[in-house]
């Protein structure tokens, strides 16, 4: 099948699948994203790039930087890490406060929020610069120097960060925070509100589909069996308590974001990214969701 005619055609189809969802509104930031946009992009292990629609245009990837942080964790702990987050899906919502308490301050995951709090709470602790080290990581990831941190995103969350530092402030109560909340929460947000687009998206993760090395600069962001653990963990977490219904649908590794980005792996292939900024009530794009359905449908990607 031509691949760059059928995410020409999933894109011609994705407009009349507007209207079924909801811009994400926590923040004022996020709130004046038009709704009605959706972008594609597919890139494959030989290199090739496929796109449409807008691709190229940038967006808050939010939580789609988890897969980012746990990688430079995990890149820096190894099975460490685990100490302090758990690797079973969590059954509700990415910022939900309940199994915090009853499970003692260990987040199920790393997707979620606590988790993802937990892991950027241990960059704090390895590195001086935890920001200036993501956006570096990231910017060579994607070959593309000219990603940036959206400030205007970054600084809204912080002042809206209440339920997040409820999460980290109870982990620390625990003893599973290691650095001051505000630092950690800072650097958060800051991952959270990195700007890019689905191309530079698909690119940067491209290792997770090769055995953690990136096709293009052969840098070897992590080891095969790291790769498929992180694969493992998307499949089953990435799209929080909606993960069971991703793997249903469209059966790859994925993360979503708040901002209407999803990333989706197919080892050994290739990597894709979808934006539509519409979420439904778990906070995944609608769009996004369908698309990638087709996708998998047409060229039968579930790993199943
Ligand atoms: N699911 C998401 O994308 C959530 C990220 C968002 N910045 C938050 O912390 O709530």
């Amino acid at each position: 099948m031509d691949l760059q005619q059928l995410l020409d055609d999933i894109c011609a189809g994705a407009a009349s699948h507007y209207g079924q969802g909801r811009v994400a509104d926590y923040i004022p930031a996020l709130a004046s994203v038009a709704p009605a946009q959706f972008g594609i992009a597919i890139h494959t292990l030989e290199g090739d790039l496929y796109s449409s629609g807008q691709a190229q245009k940038r967006f808050s990837i939010q939580s789609i930087s988890k897969a980012f942080s746990l990688t430079m964790a995990i890149h820096r702990h190894g099975d460490e890490l685990w100490q302090r987050v758990g690797k079973e899906p969590s059954g509700t919502a990415f910022n939900s406060l309940v199994q915090l308490e009853f499970e003692k301050g260990i987040p199920r995951n790393p997707f979620i929020n606590a988790g993802a709090l937990v892991v950027a709470d241990s960059l704090c602790s390895r590195l001086s610069a935890p920001v200036h080290a993501m956006l570096e990581t990231v910017r060579l990831m994607a070959g593309t120097a000219s990603i940036t941190i959206d400030r205007k995103v970054a600084d809204s969350e912080y002042e809206h960060r209440y339920r997040n530092a409820a999460m980290a402030n109870l982990m620390k109560s625990f003893g599973n925070f290691e650095n001051e909340v505000d630092r950690v929460l800072r650097a958060y947000f800051s991952y959270c509100a990195l700007s890019m687009n689905c191309v530079e998206l698909a690119r940067a993760f491209s290792f997770l589909a090769a055995d953690g090395r990136c096709p293009q600069s052969g840098r070897q962001w992590l080891t095969k069996r790291q790769t498929q653990q992180l694969n493992a963990l998307l499949l089953t977490s990435g799209l929080y308590d909606a993960a069971g219904d991703f793997a249903y649908r469209v059966g790859m590794p994925g993360k979503s974001g708040v901002g209407g980005g999803i990333m989706a792996v197919v080892p050994g292939r290739f990597t894709v990214c979808v934006w539509a900024p519409e979420l439904n009530e778990y906070g995944n794009s609608v769009v996004g969701l369908w698309a990638l359905e087709e996708l998998s449908k047409a060229l039968d990607l579930s790993l199943f």
